[in-house]
């Protein structure tokens, strides 16, 4: 079965997965992203921008992918399989309310396709086989970035990555701070917005906390 690791989203130990706040200047954020970038290991950039038009996101990743692929960090989009193939990017990330999985995965070929899976072994099976390249469980704790409905425990990690080699990511409200047992789980991935763009010392300082955390752990 493809996963991420065959895609060039290698998950040699656990890595930083960001993904870009809600709402962007794509020439201004290119900047920040850049400086993230060169602080340390970011293994992809999800595009998610929310309520934006399909020309804006375009203006987005056009700006974007450059500075990624400039750094080796995989370039993902969310919520649209169509628009990720006609962008060329590296791959999307589909929640459950966003289309078909199936026609997804068809359509991406090689390329990656992420799915959420909230809490639910279920979803994460589902995935799976259908060939979904990571799964994605969240919320792990409070986040003032989305509204989220679901909680998902450190049990769920561990099953995950005990029982399968599909890597899995954790996302909702990780930090530095709590990470550890997220890393110390299983999850190959840790999804951030807040604690690299919020960061109080840049998004410099907030992939080196970030790192120096999933190390430590
Ligand atoms: C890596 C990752 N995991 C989960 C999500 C959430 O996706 P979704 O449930 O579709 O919600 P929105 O992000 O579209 O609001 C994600 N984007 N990335
Ligand atoms: C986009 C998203 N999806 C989530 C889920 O649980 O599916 S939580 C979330 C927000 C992640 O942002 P932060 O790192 O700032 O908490
Ligand atoms: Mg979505």
């Amino acid at each position: 079965m493809a996963n991420a690791a065959s895609h060039g989203v290698s998950s040699a130990g656990c890595r930083l997965y960001l993904i870009t706040p809600p709402r962007i200047d794509p020439a201004a954020f290119r900047d920040h992203l850049a400086a993230a970038l060169d602080a340390g290991d970011v293994a992809c950039l999800q595009l998610r921008l929310k309520d934006a038009a399909a020309d804006d996101i375009e203006r987005a990743a056009e700006a974007l992918m450059p500075v990624c692929y400039a750094h080796d960090v995989a370039f993902i989009l969310n919520d649209d399989a169509k628009l990720a193939h006609a962008l060329g990017c590296d791959g999307a990330h589909l929640g459950q309310t966003d289309g078909d999985h199936e026609g997804a995965r068809a359509l991406l070929k090689d390329s990656i396709l992420g799915i959420t899976c909230h809490a639910s072994r279920h979803l994460a099976m589902e995935a799976g086989e259908l060939g979904a390249d990571y799964v994605a469980f969240g919320a792990f704790f409070p986040t003032e970035t989305k509204d989220t409905v679901h909680t998902a425990g450190i049990d769920l990690l561990e099953w995950w990555s005990e029982m399968m080699e599909i890597p899995c990511v954790a996302i909702g409200g990780i930090t530095a701070a709590n990470c550890g047992p997220l890393v110390r789980a299983g999850a190959d991935f840790l999804a951030v917005v807040g604690a690299v763009w919020n960061h109080p010392d840049g998004p410099a300082a907030g992939v080196r906390a970030m790192n120096a955390a999933i190390a430590a752990a």
